[in-house]
């Protein structure tokens, strides 16, 4: 019996169809999202929380060194991912947006927000193409929700999109340059993963 269920497991596909809703933002930016959408999400989390090599990053701010507020680690192009979930995840959406995006997605930038003090400030993923080029971000989040804030760069009001457990959100068009994004702290949060997956020199 136990065998068996664990056959079926292997057997299913690992995500769902992929239909997400896109919300049309200003200056040509856009945010795609799927509520959840990826399969055996109990599972990567827990894989994850164990499995990848987690650390802690330190930064200048001004004339001190703070700790960035969220653990890293970085899936670079060719490097295995933990779950075959991630790996089934990342075909699925380099397949869905190829005809809109014209490359896959090749890296899987990971943060590990363990409590609601961790956080991401205002940014844009503005490191190489993003920052002259359309390109997409697609955040695959695990974990206790937290909110996604954009805004942007121009003013404007912010709006907010709230990434549960296996949740899917794609930010696109123009928006890693004309708009910003963070995870803002939070009262009350428990742990929460977030896997970015990004085209070629997109950071
Ligand atoms: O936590 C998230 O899902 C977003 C993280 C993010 O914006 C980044 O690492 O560039
Ligand atoms: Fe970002």
């Amino acid at each position: 019996m136990e065998y068996q269920t664990t056959l079926f497991a292997l057997d299913a596909p690992g995500t769902a169809p992929l239909a997400p809703e896109r919300r049309v933002l200003s200056h040509g930016a856009w945010v795609d999202v799927q509520r959840s959408w990826l399969g055996e999400a109990d599972d990567v989390f827990r894989t994850m929380v164990d499995e990848v090599p987690w650390h802690a990053e330190q930064r200048q701010m001004y004339d001190r060194v703070v700790a960035v507020p969220r653990l890293l680690h970085m899936y670079g192009v060719g490097a295995p991912l933990p779950h075959p979930r991630l790996a089934e995840a990342r075909e699925a959406l380099s397949a869905h947006y190829l005809p809109e995006l014209g490359e896959p997605f090749v890296t899987a930038g990971c943060c590990f927000y363990r409590d609601g003090h961790d956080s991401v400030a205002w940014h844009g993923d503005t490191i190489g193409r993003g920052r002259n080029h359309d390109t997409m971000v697609a955040i695959v989040s695990l974990g206790d929700p937290r909110r996604l804030l954009l805004r942007p760069r121009e003013g404007g009001r912010s709006i907010a999109v709230t990434m549960g457990h296996g949740d899917l959100v794609v930010m696109g068009g123009s928006c890693q340059r004309t708009w910003e994004h963070a995870v803002p702290k939070q009262a009350h949060a428990g742990p929460r993963i977030s896997v970015q997956f990004r085209p070629l020199n997109v950071f």
